[in-house]
């Protein structure tokens, strides 16, 4: 199988947490994007969507799902997106498409996290894949400094702006043996908006995409 393939299969596994009558969390990039395939499969059967970027809600109505504003929803069952890494204890690092914030912020209404991901994207150990911060743009220099100290090798992503008018610094170098001290330092820095790593908060079930079938973790 390839591997859009079994991204394809775990956006549409995910379909069977979807419960009717409810707005579903959406996220961002190629594997959430198989989800709202499936979800437009099952139109009528759901309120609608709350989206994590520009380009999901996009692909949300172009399939007449309804879009709603977060601030008009009080709870979400489950908000349902990929990952570029997830650990066994289901940490993920998550803004390889610059959606970061808006991810973070509707997994935190979510009662049920669950993360679509082929297999490629498990790891003993977070930080292979470059963690991501999103930057208010004036902070680019001093938190790219900050990082440097933090053991990072931090990269400005060129002409990348996010959905919220800033820019991402993409950290390279990094071994991430504490997730969650990590998470709270770099959310801590002043400029910084959001970082990549869902530690605090992470994944409640993960469909893993594998070439024997759709693997499922439940927490
Ligand atoms: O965090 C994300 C976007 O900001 C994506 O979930 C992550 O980059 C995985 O993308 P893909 O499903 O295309 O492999």
């Amino acid at each position: 199988m390839t591997q859009d393939e079994l991204k394809k299969a775990v956006g549409w596994a995910a379909l069977e947490y979807v419960q009717p009558g409810t707005i579903v969390g959406v996220g961002t990039g190629s594997t959430a994007a198989h989800f709202i395939d499936a979800l437009g499969s099952i139109k009528h059967q759901i309120e609608g969507a709350v989206s994590s970027s520009d380009a999901s809600t996009a692909r949300l109505k172009s399939l007449g799902i309804q879009v709603f504003d977060l601030n008009e929803v009080d709870a979400l069952s489950i908000y349902v997106d990929g990952a570029d890494e997830i650990n066994p204890q289901m940490q993920m690092i998550k803004g390889g498409g610059a959606a970061l914030t808006r991810e973070k912020i509707i997994a935190a209404v979510a009662d049920k996290f669950i993360c679509i991901a082929d297999q490629s994207k498990q790891v003993d150990v977070l930080g292979k894949f470059p963690l991501p911060v999103e930057v208010i743009p004036m902070a680019r220099a001093f938190v790219a400094r900050e990082l440097v100290k933090l053991g990072g090798l931090p990269e400005y992503r060129q002409n990348v702006l996010t959905d919220n008018g800033n820019i991402i610094l993409d950290v390279h170098n990094l071994q991430i043996l504490e997730p969650i001290a990590l998470e709270k330092a770099i959310n801590a820095l002043p400029g910084v908006v959001t970082v990549g790593l869902f530690a605090s908060r992470g994944a409640d079930v993960a469909l893993i995409g594998t070439a024997s079938g759709v693997k499922t973790i439940d927490n």
